[in-house]
């Protein structure tokens, strides 16, 4: 008996009927019909994926990871994202938008000395966070020491927790473009969003409040300030995150992950390679989506971004990608 379902023919053997035989595939309409769908996620369901700044390494990949994130449902998913240039735009009007250590550095809560001291810092370190001729290796001692000195400046300008958010709604911070759209929808379908970020967590808390999108699915972890009972801060908390030691946090972080591991599937957002280990912490993770934006030295750090990202978004300033993925999940269809 010669069958076809939705994609390719076959007969099935008289002799045992659980075996199929399958035919030559061009020759069948079915498997024509197969053919043409090859791709059709990434190239027409989601057209966001044929933009011509997104980039993909294994096509056939992402399209199983999503369609299987897609029949699992969004009980199944959690979102785990990097803030600093993920979350927040990389640039706008040609200018760089702040990161939460810059939106302190040009705050007035900060004395002209601290400001000199920091941008400094800034243009020292900075090159070598994304010089992609030096190892993951060589930069980790380098990245401790641009974080400790900026927190021990930070510290003795006497920071008051009352103040942060001011200094944030006299910004210039902003949210990706569709970021209400992003947090709406996983608000919407309670899938849970941590955020992972190397940033300075009061500041970022203020800057999601600010826009009204500190929804309660949403958790933070960061390097949080220690305010003493006048409200100054005295020190930063707990173990330092910086950018290429958050499978750290995420290990030491467990207590997070813990109320996350019944959901297997990972939509992970991030703008750096240290990004790529944020969903270490999830044991059970069976799909784990990985979309990368690539903001900086585009040219230089392509090639290792698409080997390492599942998508690459280059030069993308918004939330566009991850949110059309986000209906795509979420659409019971
Ligand atoms: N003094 C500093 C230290 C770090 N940065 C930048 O912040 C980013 C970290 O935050 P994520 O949310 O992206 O983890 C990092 O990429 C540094 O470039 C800074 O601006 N000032």
């Amino acid at each position: 008996m010669v069958c076809s379902d939705a994609y390719v023919c076959y007969t099935v053997c008289s002799s045992n009927p659980k075996k199929k035989i399958f035919h030559i595939p061009w020759i069948y309409v079915p498997v024509r019909n197969a053919l043409a769908i090859w791709h059709q996620l990434t190239k027409y369901e989601i057209s966001e994926l044929a933009k011509p700044t997104v980039s993909i390494r294994e096509r056939g990949r992402v399209e199983e990871i999503i369609r299987n994130m897609h029949r699992a449902g969004p009980g199944a998913l959690q979102v785990i994202s990097d803030f600093d240039m993920t979350l927040t735009r990389f640039a706008h009007n040609g200018v760089r938008c702040p990161t939460t250590h810059n939106i302190l550095h040009n705050s007035t809560l900060i004395s002209e000395d601290c400001k000199t001291k920091m941008a400094n810092l800034l243009s020292t370190y900075y090159p070598i966070e994304i010089d992609d001729s030096m190892s993951v290796e060589e930069k980790l001692p380098l990245m401790v020491e641009w974080w400790t000195c900026a927190h021990d400046l930070l510290v003795k300008q006497k920071i008051k927790k009352d103040e942060l958010a001011q200094a944030v709604r006299e910004s210039d911070a902003m949210l990706r473009e569709g970021y209400d759209v992003f947090f709406h929808t996983l608000k919407q379908h309670l899938i849970p969003l941590l955020i992972f970020s190397a940033g300075v967590g009061d500041i970022l808390e203020e800057v999601i409040r600010h826009n009204g999108v500190f929804h309660p699915n949403v958790r933070v972890i960061s390097n949080y300030m220690d305010f003493d009972e006048r409200g100054v801060c005295q020190a930063f908390k707990g173990q330092l995150i910086h950018t290429f030691n958050k499978r750290e946090g995420a290990m030491l972080n467990h207590d997070q992950f813990r109320e996350l591991q019944d959901r297997p599937n990972v939509l992970l957002l991030g703008d750096s390679l240290g990004d790529l280990t944020m969903a270490d912490g999830v044991t059970n993770a069976q799909n784990v989506l990985r979309i990368g934006y690539l903001n900086d030295k585009v040219e230089d750090r392509r090639e290792a971004y698409v080997s390492s990202f599942d998508i690459v978004l280059e030069k993308d300033e918004s939330l566009d990608v991850p949110n059309a993925i986000l209906t795509y999940i979420t659409e019971g269809k």
